[in-house]
């Protein structure tokens, strides 16, 4: 694939994931958004609006890991250049999360709400406060190589493509996955708690729990005595008491 094109097809992914971040957070918050969790749609039955929530959560989930497995890797880049895996893993996870957006049935029944305005801006404060956890943590660890610019330019550079380092900056010296705190604090902060917006936020719970144990398998793989070390120190969601020592 030649140096351009590569780095046309890097940039157009990484634009769609940028419009998924972005929609994402519209989606959750129920902010702007034509179709967010809650609404934007005729009220399906619960009958049928669980499993079509469901099957598009895992629409999204099975190959959003099953592509970030080393053995898919290995396999996938032997037809997908090897500097543009990145961004087509991009680019898929990114349609998915566009299939889920416009296919999702919302489920209106509410769970919770909370009237009382402190407890509304606190809620609040708490999911932009996730949502900016998971930016930062991107930046933290390396964006543009999350999300496949780095592999494109190093590759339009003449560059051979080097790892990122293991690293623990900021949050990251107290808790494993900040990054997925973030979205956990997003999907679970709202003032108005629907059936609908509890499906997201419990399925997508139960997904980064497990997803966290093959990343976990893969990092302790590849990084060794070093973060089976990490571990001990740091919590995986939330700041152990150990790191709190530090
Ligand atoms: C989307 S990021 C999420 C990182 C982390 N799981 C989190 O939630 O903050 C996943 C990528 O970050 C890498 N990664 C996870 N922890 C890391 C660390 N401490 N230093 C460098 N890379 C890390 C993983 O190898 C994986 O390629």
């Amino acid at each position: 694939m030649s140096r351009i094109l590569a780095l046309a097809y890097g940039v157009a992914s990484y634009l769609a994931f940028l419009a998924s971040l972005l929609y994402a957070v519209g989606f959750v918050g129920d902010l702007l958004v034509p179709r967010s969790v809650d609404a934007g749609r005729p009220r399906s039955p619960m009958g049928v609006a669980v499993p079509v929530d469901l099957l598009l959560l895992g629409l999204f989930a099975v190959p959003h890991s099953v592509m970030a497995r080393p053995w898919f890797k290995r396999r996938w880049t032997r037809f997908v250049p090897p500097p543009v895996e990145r961004s087509t893993y991009v680019l898929t996870s990114s349609l998915l999360l566009g299939l889920l957006f416009w296919q999702w049935r919302p489920i209106p029944i509410v769970i919770w709400h909370i009237d009382n305005p402190v407890g509304r801006w606190l809620m609040g404060a708490i999911f932009w406060a996730g949502w900016a956890l998971v930016l930062v943590s991107t930046f933290l660890i390396d964006h543009f190589d999350l999300f496949g610019l780095r592999q494109v330019y190093l590759h339009a550079t003449g560059r051979p493509y080097t790892p990122i380092e293991f690293k623990t900056p900021g949050p990251y010296r107290y808790v494993r996955h900040p990054l997925m705190t973030g979205f956990l604090l997003a999907f679970w902060a709202t003032p108005r708690m629907t059936a609908g917006h509890l499906l997201f936020a419990g399925a997508t719970t139960v997904y980064i729990l497990i997803a966290l144990r093959f990343e976990e398998r893969y990092l302790v793989g590849f990084h060794g005595e070093r973060y089976e070390a990490y571990r001990e120190q740091a919590g995986m969601l939330l700041p152990s008491l150990k790191s709190r020592k530090q």
